[in-house]
């Protein structure tokens, strides 16, 4: 059945959902804060700065009216960054409208709070907005998605009707889309594994090859499992869509903005440059903050994402945290799941 949806957020991801219940027949009304990037949506159909080379739909709409998207909609997309989750929902709460559920696609845990982003959406309000939040993550680099090449995610939510409401929303011949009943695995999935891109990305930007690479993708993963089960999470979600699925798209596509943030560092550049040229947000900086704030929290060792952090923030050579993660003493690659096991 037809419905008007909203979607908060005319970045990558936000346009190419867009673009995604626009082909299922929804009349999409697409908020962005910017007058040029309405108009351009708008008459020209394109919206170029994020998704170059892309036709928009024509039953895809923008308007940089907060409240007129906002009551259009009978169903809510949010896709802004992490650090806009808090700004955006309060701005929510103040218009006089409620909604069965609302769905986020973002990615990223908040420093300081460590919530992630449904905690962050509850903690700004948005239960007097609706009793359901959704989660929609998984492998999809939105510059695919919006060519309509195939691609799979999954949606989570606190009941299974949110979640299937959300499926049969999205679902397509191009979109396949799962539910997944562990909100908190796939909410630390999808934002942990950008940590790992980035890792991954600095690594090759050293000059380093597969096995290096092999390594920090899989050893990642047992650092967010480690941490993400501790916290809550169902191991078995982290080898699913929203975890390694993820992992591997983040870790080695050319579109990843984290794997090429960490390239870029591994190249040499500092931070403040990669990020000004990048114009896009690399969520996984601020999340290699919170998750090892939240490992520190916890006491679980996280030693890559301990490494990373010193070298994003606390200037560390990157050869030196490579050494220092090499030489560190001899493990059992299985000791988190099998504690008394030694070498
Ligand atoms: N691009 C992709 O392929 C995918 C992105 N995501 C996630 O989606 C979320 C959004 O990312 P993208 O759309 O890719 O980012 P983007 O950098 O392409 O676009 C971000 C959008 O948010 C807007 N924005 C920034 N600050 C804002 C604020 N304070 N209030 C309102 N709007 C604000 C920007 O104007 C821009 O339109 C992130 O959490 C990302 O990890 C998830 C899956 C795929
Ligand atoms: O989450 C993504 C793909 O699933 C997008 O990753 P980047 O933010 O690194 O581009």
């Amino acid at each position: 059945m037809s419905q008007n949806v909203t979607v908060l957020g005319a970045g990558s991801w936000g346009t190419a959902l867009a673009m995604v219940l626009a082909d299922n027949g929804h009349r999409v009304k697409l908020w962005a804060r910017r007058n040029e990037q309405v108009d351009e949506i708008n008459h020209k159909h394109t919206n170029n700065k994020y998704l170059p080379s892309v036709t928009l739909p024509k039953n895809l709409e923008a308007t940089t009216s907060f409240e007129e998207a906002i009551e259009h909609g009978d169903a809510l997309l949010i896709s802004v960054p992490t650090s806009a989750m808090r700004e955006t929902v309060a701005s929510l709460v103040n218009i006089n409208k409620s909604f069965p559920y609302v769905i986020h696609a973002s990615k990223g845990i908040e420093p300081d709070s460590l919530l992630r982003v449904s905690e962050v959406m509850l903690d700004a309000g948005i239960d007097q907005v609706t009793n359901g939040i959704v989660c929609l993550s998984g492998p999809s680099h939105a510059e695919e998605v919006a060519k309509r090449q195939p691609t799979t995610v999954t949606v989570s939510s606190e009941t299974y009707d949110d979640a299937k409401a959300a499926q049969d929303l999205f679902n397509n011949q191009h979109f396949r889309v799962y539910t997944n009943e562990d909100m908190v695995g796939v909410e630390f999935g999808g934002s942990l594994k950008n940590v790992i891109a980035l890792a991954v990305g600095l690594a090759e930007g050293l000059g380093f090859g597969d096995n290096a690479k092999s390594a920090i993708m899989t050893r990642g993963l047992a650092e967010i499992t480690r941490l993400g089960t501790h916290l809550g999470a169902k191991p078995l979600t982290f080898s699913g869509l929203s975890g390694l699925g993820d992992l591997i798209a983040t870790c080695t596509s050319k579109h990843s903005r984290n794997w090429r943030a960490g390239y870029q560092l591994g190249r040499g550049k500092a931070l403040e440059t990669v990020l000004h040229e990048m114009g896009m947000v690399v969520e996984g900086v601020k999340t290699t903050r919170a998750m090892q704030q939240l490992a520190d929290r916890e006491g679980i060792e996280v030693p890559i994402t301990s490494a990373l952090y010193d070298v994003v923030f606390n200037h560390q050579q990157p050869e030196s945290a490579s050494e220092q993660l090499m030489g560190r003493l001899k493990k059992n690659e299985q000791e988190d799941f099998y504690p008394n096991v030694t070498d």
